[in-house]
């Protein structure tokens, strides 16, 4: 058996994080991954950056099989990136094989030819990620015409009819990619209309955007049952009865905790009711050597936060356990979608619901000069701040470039810089975020 200082599964963004982090202090690191597609983890190989790019070449008028090769050549570039940042460590060791704990301190890491080896290790982190969830369907669940999010994106072929079940993060990025492609898209959405926590004057503008640039809702139904029609034509049921056919369906139904078949029977680590890891404020489990992040354990699903889970378990190790889960605030997002939406903190009713001085400032992007040049004057920018502190609550931005804004929002809000400053800094000009002058002036 051999030991290490700690063992990390999973090459997800908090543990490649650790594993460079612990290596670069002398700790012997083991790091198990029990795919080799996947070094790096699932934002680089299936998640953020692939989708990216192939939202980017879309919205650029890019043909898809040329974008899908591109996407698989940019992912394998920093797929190798990152297994050689921590394999050509010398205190790191990366095992290709499944992780299954046996105890609290031991892990059974089984390769590809069923060869098995047992590792121990003082401190063990689990990084194992999510997966996609879909709901209990009858019919043909396993039909070459289902897709994930993992899978659509490596199909060379852009399907003519694409139905997406599911009205969120996935489910919107991908209708806005596929539709840009040329796909006939249809959204399936269990609510009346989607993004219900968001602010309903954003949601409006969102929503008729999506609709006029092609796009097609189906609310308040659930699909039920899935049926093959031919090879090239499979039929969703919904709740109401009605059928909806084409030529692929994406489950866009949300990601649940890879903790499958992880052996977490074997040791004193609880799940909670979700199934995620149950983590205190340090992210430690309920076994004292445990640590857990990223997407295994409830809460943001971002690589951002997963990052943030890394500087939590290091400030816990080796500083003074200051930074905690509870003490990361106005964690912001993004919704990839045609502009972007992208958010901090609270709505105006969200606010006046808190107890708040509350009042808020709406801005169209039509009124302002950079949209002019950038030929795109949908959107809308909303602020809402506290008029008796001056504290800015919340920040909502649906438009061009509000994937970047959105971080001066919350650097703000993270330093409790009153919304004055941002109304009354100078900014260069044109660009999107003089917008601030005019958004802010409330
Ligand atoms: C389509 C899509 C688009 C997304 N877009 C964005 C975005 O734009 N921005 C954003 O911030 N977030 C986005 N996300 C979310 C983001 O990708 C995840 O939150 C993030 O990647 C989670 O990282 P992680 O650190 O939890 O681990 P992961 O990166 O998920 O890594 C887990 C790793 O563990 C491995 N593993 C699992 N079980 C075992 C085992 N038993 N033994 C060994 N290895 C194991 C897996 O193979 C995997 O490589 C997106 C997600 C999806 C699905
Ligand atoms: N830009 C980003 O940061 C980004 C992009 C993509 C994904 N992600 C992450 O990945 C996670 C998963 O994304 P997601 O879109 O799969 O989950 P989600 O939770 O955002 O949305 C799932 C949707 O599926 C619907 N649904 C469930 N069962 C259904 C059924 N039978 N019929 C119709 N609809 C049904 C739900 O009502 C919900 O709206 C997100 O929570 C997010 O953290 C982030």
């Amino acid at each position: 058996m051999t030991h290490f200082d700690a063992i990390i599964i999973g090459f997800g963004k908090a543990g490649k994080s650790l594993a460079g982090d612990l290596a670069g202090r002398d700790w012997n690191v083991a790091l198990i991954e029990k795919d080799k597609t996947m070094y790096g983890g699932t934002c680089i190989n299936i998640a953020c950056i692939p989708t990216k790019l192939l939202m980017h070449d879309a919205l650029n008028g890019s043909e898809y099989r040329a974008a899908v090769e591109r996407k698989n050549g940019v992912v394998e570039r920093l797929r190798d990136k990152n297994y050689h940042s921590i394999a050509d460590l010398n205190k790191a060791t990366v095992y290709d094989g499944t992780a299954v704990f046996i105890s609290d301190k031991e892990i059974e890491v089984e390769t590809e030819n069923g060869k098995k080896e047992v590792l121990s290790a003082d401190n063990i982190f689990v990084n194992t990620g999510a997966e996609t969830s879909i709901p209990p369907l009858e019919g043909d669940i396993d039909s070459d015409k289902v897709y994930t999010s993992t899978t659509l994106i490596d199909e060379e072929i852009l399907p003519d009819k694409l139905t997406i079940v599911g009205g969120g993060y996935i489910g919107l990025e991908f209708a806005t990619m596929y539709n840009a492609f040329g796909s006939e898209v249809s959204v399936i959405v269990p609510a009346d209309e989607i993004l219900k926590d968001e602010d309903e004057d954003i949601r409006n503008e969102i929503t008729k955007d999506m609709k006029e640039s092609g796009i097609n809702f189906i609310f308040g139904e659930r699909a039920e049952k899935v049926k093959e029609e031919s090879s090239s034509n499979i039929t969703v049921t919904l709740s109401n009865g009605r059928e909806q056919t084409s030529n692929a369906i994406l489950f866009a139904t949300g990601r649940k905790p890879n903790t499958k078949g992880l052996g977490l029977d074997n040791t004193s680590v609880q799940l909670t009711e979700n199934g995620g890891i149950k983590v205190d404020n340090h992210l430690q489990t309920t076994a004292d050597n445990i640590y857990a992040m990223g997407d295994v354990k409830d809460g943001f699903q971002f690589t951002y936060t997963s990052l943030d889970d890394y500087r939590i378990v290091k400030t816990h190790l080796f500083d003074d356990g200051e930074y905690s889960y509870d003490s990361r605030t106005n964690v912001h997002y993004t919704m990839f979608t045609d502009p972007p939406y992208s958010r901090v903190g609270l709505t105006l009713q969200e606010a006046k619901e808190e107890g708040y001085e509350a009042d808020e400032n709406s801005m169209p992007m039509s009124g302002h000069p950079r949209s002019h040049i950038n030929n795109e004057l949908r959107g809308l920018f909303k602020a809402v701040v506290d008029t008796e502190s001056g504290k800015i609550l919340g920040v909502h931005l649906y438009g061009v470039n509000s994937e970047e804004l959105i971080n001066l929002a919350k650097l703000a809000m993270d330093h409790d810089i009153p919304y004055t400053v941002l109304r009354d800094q100078m900014y260069n000009h044109p660009v999107m975020s003089e917008a601030f002058n005019t958004l802010f002036d409330i």
